[in-house]
């Protein structure tokens, strides 16, 4: 396995309270030592419900610069793109286990702040090293929060284990991986404004995945 470094690793190292923030947020912490709220999950199964489907444009936006780019990147996303489908159906089944409504829910400030902001992202002027670093850094907190929540020592509620596995299993660990190769490939390439951009645009997404997690825990 090629070293996944890079630039991006820089950035972890640099912005490393923000990204434990994102990573080691509260909401994941009490998935892990079992002292979740159901209410918490369940608001935030609604919530995240609502993101992945707005997900779906920016991975297909991510998918025709990629495309443009190199065949390998191309499969990558595409490989994303194609697992969305499964999950928006997991999200509906886990859903009704849950007696959660998705047909009228309210979307909180962060949720709706979050899907501007992919809304702002899918656009074709964003340079495709800038919504790579995006994709992969959105990619990233859900796989490094979960996987924790899977990690030895764990007291995860047996109910929220295969919630855990669809981000936390080592194939979209691998996955994550190699969309960070992508974007440290493309980031070694970009001229100086771009690679600035796109940091930018990293600690952004911390910071609304953060936001987002809060929701999930609070009760506003
Ligand atoms: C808020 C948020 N961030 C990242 C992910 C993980 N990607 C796709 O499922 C997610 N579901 N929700």
């Amino acid at each position: 396995m090629a070293d996944a470094g890079g630039i991006t690793k820089t950035w972890i190292k640099k912005h490393v309270i923000l990204y434990t923030g994102a990573t080691r947020h509260p909401f994941t912490v009490r998935i892990r030592d079992g002292s979740i709220d159901p209410s918490a999950f369940k608001r935030w199964l609604a919530q995240d419900y609502v993101f992945v489907r707005e997900f779906v444009p920016f991975m297909a936006s991510v998918l025709i610069k990629a495309s443009k780019q190199s065949p390998e990147d191309m499969e990558v996303v595409l490989g994303g793109l194609a697992s969305l489908s499964g999950e928006i159906d997991w999200f509906k089944r886990e859903a009704s286990k849950r007696d959660v409504s998705l047909a009228n829910l309210t979307v909180h400030n962060a949720t709706r702040n979050y899907c501007r902001l992919l809304e702002k992202l899918t656009l074709p002027e964003v340079e495709y090293a800038v919504a790579i670093t995006a994709f992969w850094a959105i990619e990233a907190v859900y796989q490094e929060s979960f996987a924790h929540c899977l990690e030895d020592g764990n007291n995860t509620p047996p109910e929220l284990v295969e919630a855990c596995q669809r981000w936390g299993s080592p194939g979209f660990r691998e996955y994550c991986r190699s969309l960070q190769q992508i974007a440290n490939r493309c980031l070694e390439k970009a001229p100086e404004h771009v690679v600035a951009a796109a940091e930018t645009t990293f600690i952004t997404i911390l910071e609304h995945e953060i936001e987002f997690w809060n929701v999930s825990s609070g009760g506003t």
